[in-house]
């Protein structure tokens, strides 16, 4: 699908195809991420994230497409060299990155890990204060291979962090983490983003898409299935109704929909069949806008008139999983460490 055009863009992604053996894992990608704005990449696992941020640092070279990071085109793999080798130094040092499984060394301190790697920049966020913001100072003098997986991801979320990149790329950040930690990451991204840096993150986690996304992709089985901010995505409000047990809704559908004809801006239609499919069917009303309580009274009356009183009507706030079970029939992974 046609990326939205996003004049002022900190990435962009064109056509990107990547195979890994006979299996193509990328199908022809395309997105923008706006500068000093929060890029969710969202997609259930195996969707084709990491693969797509990776070839964005230039750690895996696509098949065919094009990647443009800081206004600058990563360069093509030269016939004679297999490495992706595409970020020369000047692009490395406003480039921030953070690896699925963290690519930190195992042996030295936490601290010291994270000193050093602020003294490689010109100008770095102070380590210590890094630290205490992702409540590591306890663990500062720990051997990073004797952190908790919630403690590592976060000190490669730091590692990312202390150079003060003008973009970071962010592959799962929550992952694994607890609940009160992961509010401390969306804090300090989301600081982040007001100071003026650009986030790219992947993310399974619809949640953290909703909750911090000013642009979200949505990606399955390697494409985009679709793009826009998170109200964009989910649209108005919508109107369920639950048919008394018995009632086909179907029918129940297409009697509303008649009877509703008259009123603009509604839409209507059966609840989306697929493997994350309720047991019970409903018919959903979809307004515009949020629907007010003018519609609501409406399908009420409507629902009276053509006999169907017995059914039960609730207001629901769409989420991007209803957009995600709508698009491609199935559910994002469950949300298990929320
Ligand atoms: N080096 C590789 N060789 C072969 N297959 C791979 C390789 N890396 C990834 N894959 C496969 O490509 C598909 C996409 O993987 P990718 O890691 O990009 O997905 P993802 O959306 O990031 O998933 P997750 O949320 O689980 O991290 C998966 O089916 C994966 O098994």
């Amino acid at each position: 699908m046609p990326s939205p055009a996003i004049a002022d863009a900190a990435l962009r992604v064109s056509g990107l195809h990547k195979n890994y053996g006979t299996r193509e894992v990328l199908r022809g990608l395309s997105f923008a991420a706006g500068r000093a704005r929060l890029t969710a990449v969202l997609g259930p696992n195996g969707a084709g994230k990491t693969t797509t941020i990776e070839c964005c640092e230039g750690l895996r070279h696509p098949d065919a497409g094009t990647v443009e990071v800081l206004g600058t085109a990563l360069g093509a793999r030269s016939a004679s060299s297999r490495s992706p080798g595409s970020y020369d130094a000047a692009l490395r040092a406003r480039v921030g990155v953070m690896l699925q499984d963290g690519g930190l060394p195992q042996a030295p301190r936490a601290g010291a890990v994270l000193a050093h790697l602020a003294r490689l920049h010109e100008r770095p966020v102070d380590p210590a204060e890094l630290m205490r913001r992702l409540g590591l100072t306890d663990v500062a003098r720990t051997p990073i291979r004797r952190l908790s997986g919630g403690q590592r991801q976060r000190l490669a979320l730091a590692a990312a962090l202390v150079g003060r990149p003008e973009l970071v790329f962010l592959d799962e950040p929550s992952a694994g983490l607890d609940v009160r930690a992961r509010l401390a990451v969306w804090d300090l991204l989301r600081e982040l983003r007001a100071d003026g840096t650009s986030l790219v993150l992947t993310t399974h986690l619809m949640s953290e898409a909703e909750e911090l996304a000013d642009h979200v992709v949505v990606i399955d089985a390697g494409a985009v299935v679709a793009e826009g901010s998170p109200r964009e995505l989910t649209g108005g409000d919508e109107i369920r109704v639950l048919p008394a047990g018995g009632t086909d809704p179907a029918t129940l559908a297409a009697t509303l929909e008649r009877r509703l004809a008259g009123r603009g801006g509604l839409r209507v239609g059966t609840s989306p069949t697929g493997d994350g499919a309720t047991a019970e069917p409903w018919v959903v009303v979809g307004a515009d806008g949020p629907p007010d309580a003018g519609v609501l009274s409406a399908v009420a009356t409507a629902l009276t008139d053509v006999g169907y009183a017995d059914a039960t009507v609730t207001s629901h706030r769409r989420t991007l999983e209803d957009v995600f079970l709508e698009l491609t029939g199935h559910t994002l992974e469950p949300e298990k460490d929320r």
